[in-house]
C-alpha cells in the first residue's frame, strides 16, 4: 500500500461543453457605459442601438452625370430640350419646367416633376439645348428617398463590435456620438520562478516570460484594458497576496501557470483559500488542467503555464467570458467546415485543438494540415498555424475527411 491518492481518470474531466457552460454561467456583462465620438468608438461594443432620425437618402437623387427629364417630354429618340436650370450636388433644385431638361449632377436633387436621368454619354448639348439620343425609362438612374435607411429605423443593434463600415453608417443619419460599453478590465499576472522578461540576460535554468505578452496581446486584441500584474513568486503567500492585489482592481483575473500538481503550482489552493473553485481540469488537449474560481466576487481564470495551453485556453474559455463581459452578442468561436489533409490515427479521450493550417492546394482546394508537434511546449507552432482544428474524443479521421477549424482571424477579435 503506497498510500498515494489515485491520478485521477479522464471520466473526472470535464467535458467542453459543460466547462463553457459554466464559465458562462458566471460571466456577468458590463453594467456602466461611455459616449464616445464616432472615431474613438472604433472596436467598442454598441450599448444601446443607434436609430436614424432621418430618411438616407433624404431626397431623390441623380445616380449620374446627365439631364433630368419628363420621360413624357421625349416621344422619340432624337428629341430636343431646352435646359431650363444647371443642379450641382448640394444644392436645392426648383420645379422642372414641362418641355425642358435640367442639367444634373450625380448626388444632386431630382428636380419635382422629372421622372428620370438620362446619361450625358446617350445626349449632345448645343446652344443651350440638350438632344436625347435613346429613350429613358420612368425612374432611369434615380436614387429613391429612404432607399438605403428610413426614418426610425433601427440602423445597429446593441451587442456588436463597432467596425468602420459601423461608424460610417452612423455618421450617414448625423449620429455623431455613440454608447459603447466599458472595456472589461482584465489583472493578469504569471506565476514562475524560471520566468526573466525579454531584455534581461539570460541565466542557467531560467526562461523567458513568453506568456504574458501572449496573454496581454490577445487580450488587447479582444479590446480589454490590461492591468499587468507582472510574475508571482512560487509560494502560495505571494501567490495568495498577488491575486487578492488582482482581485481588488479587475472584472477578471487571469494568471499563467501553477495550476497543475506539483508542489511548486500555488494557484488552485490560492483560489480555495480566497473564494471558490468552481472548476478545475477539461477534457481537452492541450490545457487539461485550466481552471476557473473567485477571488471573492471577482472571477478568475488560471491557464496552464505551457505556452500553447496558456494560448489555446484563453481562446476556448478566456474569450468567450470576455465577449460576454464586453456586452457582445455573439461570444463563442466561429467554426467552419474544412477538409481534412492529414490521417489522426490516434483517437483521444480528450478533445484535441490542434495547431493547424487551413491552405490553398495547387488544385485549388482547400485543405488542413496539422504541425507536426503535439507539445504544448512549443510555441513556434502558434505562428506556423492559421488556427485551430478540431479532432474530436474517440475518432479516426482520415484525409479527405470533413473537419472543424477556427480560424485565429476570427478568434482573435
Ligand atoms: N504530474 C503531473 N504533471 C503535470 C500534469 C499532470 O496532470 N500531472 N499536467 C501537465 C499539463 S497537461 C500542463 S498543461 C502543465 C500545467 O502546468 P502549470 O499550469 O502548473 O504551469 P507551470 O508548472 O508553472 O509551468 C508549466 C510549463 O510552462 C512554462 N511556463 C510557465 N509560465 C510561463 C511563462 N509565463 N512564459 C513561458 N513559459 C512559462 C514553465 O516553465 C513550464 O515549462 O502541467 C503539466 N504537468
Ligand atoms: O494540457 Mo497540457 O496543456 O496537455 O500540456
Ligand atoms: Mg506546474
Amino acid at each position: 500500500m503506497s498510500g498515494c491518492d489515485c491520478t485521477p481518470s479522464v471520466s473526472d474531466l470535464k467535458p467542453y461543453e459543460e466547462a463553457v457552460e459554466l464559465l458562462l454561467s458566471h460571466a456577468r456583462p458590463m453594467q456602466d457605459t461611455e459616449t464616445l465620438n464616432l472615431h474613438d468608438a472604433l472596436g467598442r461594443v454598441l450599448a444601446a442601438p443607434v436609430n436614424s432620425g432621418i430618411d438616407v437618402p433624404g431626397w431623390d437623387n441623380s445616380a449620374m452625370d446627365g439631364y433630368a427629364v419628363r420621360t413624357r417630354d421625349i416621344p422619340a429618340a432624337g428629341t430636343s430640350l431646352r435646359i431650363s436650370q444647371r443642379i450641382p450636388a448640394g444644392t436645392a433644385p426648383q420645379a422642372l419646367e414641362p418641355g425642358t431638361a435640367a442639367r444634373i449632377f450625380t448626388g444632386a436633387p431630382v428636380p419635382e416633376g422629372a421622372d428620370a436621368v438620362v446619361m450625358q454619354e446617350l445626349t449632345c448639348e448645343q446652344n443651350g439645348e440638350v438632344i436625347i439620343n435613346a429613350l429613358p425609362q420612368p425612374g432611369a438612374h434615380i436614387r429613391r428617398r429612404g432607399e438605403d435607411i428610413r426614418q426610425n429605423e433601427e440602423i445597429i443593434q446593441p451587442g456588436v463590435r463597432l467596425l468602420p463600415q459601423h461608424l460610417g453608417l452612423a455618421a450617414s443619419v448625423g449620429v455623431g456620438q455613440l454608447q459603447v460599453w466599458r472595456r472589461p478590465r482584465v489583472a493578469v499576472l504569471a506565476s514562475g520562478d524560471e520566468l526573466l522578461m525579454p531584455g534581461q540576460p539570460l541565466k542557467p535554468g531560467m526562461i523567458y516570460n513568453s506568456n504574458l505578452f501572449t496573454l496581454a496581446g490577445m487580450l488587447r486584441a479582444l479590446g480589454c484594458e490590461v492591468i499587468d500584474l507582472g510574475q508571482v513568486e512560487d509560494t502560495l503567500e505571494a501567490t495568495k497576496a498577488a491575486l487578492t492585489n488582482a482581485a481588488g482592481q479587475a472584472d477578471l483575473v487571469i494568471a499563467s501557470g501553477g495550476v497543475s500538481v506539483g508542489e511548486e503550482d500555488h494557484v488552485k489552493p490560492a483560489v480555495e483559500a480566497l473564494g471558490k473553485l468552481n472548476m478545475w481540469k477539461v477534457a481537452i488537449r492541450p490545457g487539461k488542467p485550466v481552471a476557473f474560481g473567485h477571488i471573492g466576487d471577482t472571477p478568475f481564470l488560471g491557464t496552464p503555464g505551457n505556452p500553447v495551453s496558456l494560448f489555446v485556453t484563453f481562446l476556448l474559455f478566456g474569450r468567450p467570458f470576455i465577449r460576454k463581459l464586453a456586452g457582445l452578442s455573439e461570444v463563442m468561436p466561429t467554426t467552419i467546415q474544412a477538409t481534412a489533409g492529414f490521417d489522426w490515427n490516434k483517437p483521444d479521450k480528450r478533445r484535441e485543438f490542434h495547431r493547424a493550417r487551413l491552405e490553398k492546394q495547387a488544385d485549388g482546394s482547400d485543405r488542413v494540415s496539422v504541425h507536426p508537434s503535439r507539445s504544448s511546449a512549443v510555441l513556434s507552432s502558434t505562428t506556423w498555424a492559421n488556427g485551430l482544428v478540431v479532432l474530436p474524443e474517440n475518432q479516426t479521421i482520415k484525409t479527405g475527411d470533413q473537419v472543424q477549424f477556427m480560424p485565429f482571424s476570427e478568434l482573435l477579435s
